[in-house]
């Protein structure tokens, strides 16, 4: 992990190139591994409809959304329960987080050429006192960044393999979101796409 000091985007920390090609290619190996044993899913809106994300989690918790909501669950929607937080991610957080816990849920994003993700703000967890820090790799994303209401100015950045973002003190409930992702910009994954990591405390 290359020793850079971050650029600040409202608040929000970002370690460009956190990540070497070496520590992204032996993450998603893990990675791998993990969806594997749990699965992708598309989760459904409380609403009814369909994310365009696909996802899955490991740690003690995981991210779920189904017609009763969204919640923290100790089980992927198969009943089974989630494996372990990879090393390497686990590296990343000790690395830039600050934070005086450990992460207890990773959520894995996979965003498909057409994916996106709307400007939400991160609130299902309990102490707001800890960060969200998110990993992305493969391709590029357009990453907007709001306020903590709903509406007015944004700004963004281009989120590329390796780069890390800390959204932590007063930038932890900052609306957020992926307008797009720009197709064949990485080679990190054979098949294309993009993966995204959030490690979070979550009690
Ligand atoms: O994909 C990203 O970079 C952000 C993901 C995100 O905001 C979330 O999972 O809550
Ligand atoms: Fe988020």
């Amino acid at each position: 992990m290359q020793e850079i000091s971050p650029l600040k985007l409202r608040g929000m920390q970002v370690f460009k190139g956190l990540l070497t090609p070496e520590e992204q290619g032996r993450l998603v190996d893990d990675l791998r591994d993990v969806v594997r044993e749990v699965p992708l899913f598309h989760p459904v809106t409380p609403s009814g409809k369909p994310m365009s994300v696909r996802m899955t989690s490991a740690g003690r918790f995981g991210w779920i959304s189904d017609a009763t909501g969204y919640r923290y669950s100790k089980a992927h929607p198969s009943g089974q329960g989630w494996t372990a937080i990879p090393d390497m991610a686990l590296k990343v957080w000790s690395t830039v987080s600050g934070a005086t816990r450990a992460p207890e849920a990773c959520l894995i994003n996979f965003y498909d050429a057409g994916a996106k993700m709307g400007l939400h703000q991160d609130r299902d967890e309990q102490d707001f006192t800890q960060p969200v820090v998110s990993i992305s790799l493969g391709d590029e994303a357009l990453f907007r960044v709001g306020n903590e209401t709903r509406g007015g100015k944004t700004e963004s950045l281009w989120l590329t393999s390796g780069d890390v973002v800390v959204m932590g003190g007063a930038s932890r409930l900052l609306y957020h979101g992926i307008d797009r992702v720009k197709p064949q910009s990485s080679t990190l994954l054979p098949k294309g796409g993009r993966i995204n990591l959030t490690l979070r405390v979550v009690t």
